[in-house]
């Protein structure tokens, strides 16, 4: 059973905590289910799926659960607690976001964050290197008790406690699995529409899974569709910012995320990432790259207005927070 530690970052000293894993295996679907069309064809299905879901729930009470006996209730009020907590360590930059939004919506997306964080730290955390898709697959089964009212950990219950608030879908969890199943298998992608469909397994899909928790403005004339593709757009870009971000990170890791083609394009091999110089042809390959991910935050950002009138301040503060870091890393040269 894999133990899953969340170490703080930066070699710094501060609490750590330890989270374990457990369960066996399940398949598990997920967007590409049709490999002859395009990254982006497959995961719009994921989000008509999801903005159907929405519509079909919209107008239902969030409070339907039948009311928990007090006990109950002070556990799980502890439960979402802890979430904060590993929030406020590993997620600093959306935890500042989450500050700004309502208490009850807050802590549905820290219960969220964590399995996310959770999830993330299977492959990237310091006991990465022990985990196999089998244990991808335990951590799949674990997900589907979850889902089925069978949470094994507080971390999971404060989750549950919110997918039976919200109308969260389980099959964005899903496709977040299937990044991480990618992560243990692939360590390049060939081009930006390869790319693409691994940001939105690791990322796009925690857009799909805040907006039943932040709500859509009722007075909102876009279609639903339009708001999942802003938020999906957000995800995308704070995935794409993040990888530009750690590119010495992740070659120190073997790992180079930037699109083949487009490197060679620019006149860049592997080489020289691993080398990590920075040249003329690197300062255009990263502009180009930049350009491509504010295009993206602006897409989202155009999606902000739609949300609840109480869920757009925090997505917009986190937008500009994560787009901040475009500029950063191109006054770092
Ligand atoms: C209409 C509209 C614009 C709606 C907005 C919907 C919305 C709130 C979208 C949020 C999108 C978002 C925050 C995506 C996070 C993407 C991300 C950075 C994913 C990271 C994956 C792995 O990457 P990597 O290993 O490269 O990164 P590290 O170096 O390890 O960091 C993740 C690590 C997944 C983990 C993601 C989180 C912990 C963030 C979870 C955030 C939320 C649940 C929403 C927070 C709420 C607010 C108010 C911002
Ligand atoms: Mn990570």
């Amino acid at each position: 059973q894999p133990m899953l530690s969340l170490v703080p970052r930066n070699g710094r000293r501060g609490r750590s905590c330890k989270l374990s894993s457990t369960g066996v295996s399940t398949a598990c679907s997920s967007a590409v289910a049709h490999p002859s069309r395009s990254s982006e064809e497959r995961v719009y299905e994921v989000v008509l799926k999801q903005a159907a879901l929405v519509r079909e729930q919209r107008g239902e009470s969030a409070l339907d659960l039948k009311k928990p006996i007090e006990s109950d209730w002070n556990l799980l009020n502890e439960a979402y607690q802890r979430c904060g907590e590993v929030n406020a360590e590993y997620a600093k930059t959306f935890y500042l976001g989450t500050l700004l939004i309502t208490p009850e919506r807050r802590r549905a997306f820290w219960a969220i964050a964590v399995w996310c964080r959770r999830t993330d730290e299977l492959v990237d955390g310091p006991n990465a290197s022990h985990i196999t898709p089998k244990a991808l697959e335990s951590w799949d089964k674990r997900l589907n008790d979850l889902f089925q009212g069978r949470p094994y950990d507080m971390y999971d219950a404060a989750l549950f406690d919110t997918v039976a608030k919200y109308p969260v879908d389980i099959q964005p969890f899903k496709d977040m699995m299937e990044g991480m199943r990618l992560d243990l298998r692939k360590s390049r992608y060939e081009n930006f529409d390869e790319l693409y469909l691994y940001c939105y397994y690791v990322a796009g899909t925690v857009g799909l899974m805040s907006v039943p928790v932040m709500g859509i403005a009722p007075e909102s004339k876009a279609s639903t569709e339009t708001v999942y593709n802003a938020a999906l757009a957000l995800g995308i870009a704070n995935q794409l910012t993040n990888i530009l971000r750690d590119v010495g990170e992740d070659a120190r890791r073997g790992r180079i995320y930037l699109p083949q083609e487009e490197l060679a394009l620019a006149g860049l091999s592997d080489d020289d990432i691993f080398r990590g110089k920075v040249t003329d042809k690197w300062r255009n390959f990263m502009k180009g790259q930049i350009k491509r991910a504010t295009k993206i935050f602006d897409e989202a950002e155009k999606g902000v207005g739609e949300l609840n009138s109480t869920s757009r301040w925090p997505v917009w503060a986190s937008l500009l927070l994560y787009r901040q870091i475009l500029d950063t890393i191109e006054a770092n040269d």
